[in-house]
């Protein structure tokens, strides 16, 4: 990413963003809300093409968002292959985040935390070179969270992605990353904590 701008009508959220991301890095994002993290990470995505700079993106990706998201009409194994159309794949990736015993279900029938499982195996199956986890367990309790954290570790030393994390949390962040930027009037800057 070089020279990133994304302006609104009424203000700029992100100016001027450098950003090199290494195979298999990952990089968390910090920022208070309303930062521009969501921002970033949808044009990373290539939800929001409205904006000035350069951008290098591998062609796999995926987005894991906030809340989930999965589409209440589809049963589990189907929200994880939506654009796949590869069963066996997708019993494999429900298997990986512990739910191989869940396909058949309703996204109405899981609980919070394995709505998340289920968010992580869609993101996995499509085997991304970069992941874009935005606040991807904010609205989980601490017991949860920890547990999804260790989850993602073990999906990640599998897999091997590199990852751009954003988030509010600084113990997420610091816990997970390997290099830590703060997204601050659409500037990013090191957090000074990182394990560089
Ligand atoms: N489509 C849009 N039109 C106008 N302003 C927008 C649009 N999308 C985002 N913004 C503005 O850009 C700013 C950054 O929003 P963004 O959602 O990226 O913040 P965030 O850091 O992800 O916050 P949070 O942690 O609350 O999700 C906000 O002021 C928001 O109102």
């Amino acid at each position: 990413m070089r020279g990133l701008d994304r302006r609104f009508t009424s203000r700029t959220v992100l100016f001027g963003l450098d950003l090199d991301i290494a195979p298999g890095e990952f990089v968390a994002v910090l920022g208070d809300t309303g930062a521009g993290k969501s921002t970033l990470l949808r044009i990373l995505a290539g939800m929001d093409r409205e904006t000035y700079g350069r951008l290098t993106l591998p062609e796999r990706r995926a987005y894991v968002f906030p809340d989930a998201r999965l589409l209440p009409w589809a049963r589990v194994l189907d929200n994880v292959i939506l654009g796949l159309n590869d069963r066996r794949r997708g019993h494999l990736a429900l298997a990986e985040v512990g739910l191989a015993h869940r396909a058949d279900a309703w996204p109405s029938a899981l609980s919070e935390e394995e709505t998340h499982r289920v968010a992580l195996a869609r993101a996995f199956v499509r085997d991304p070179e970069l992941l874009l986890l935005d606040e991807p367990f904010r609205t989980l309790g601490s017991p949860g969270r920890l547990r999804m954290r260790e989850l993602l570790r073990f999906l990640l030393a599998k897999h091997r992605p590199a990852v751009l994390l954003a988030t509010q949390d600084p113990d997420e962040a610091i816990d997970l990353a390997d290099r830590v930027l703060v997204l601050h009037e659409g500037g990013l800057v090191p957090d000074g904590l990182g394990k560089e």
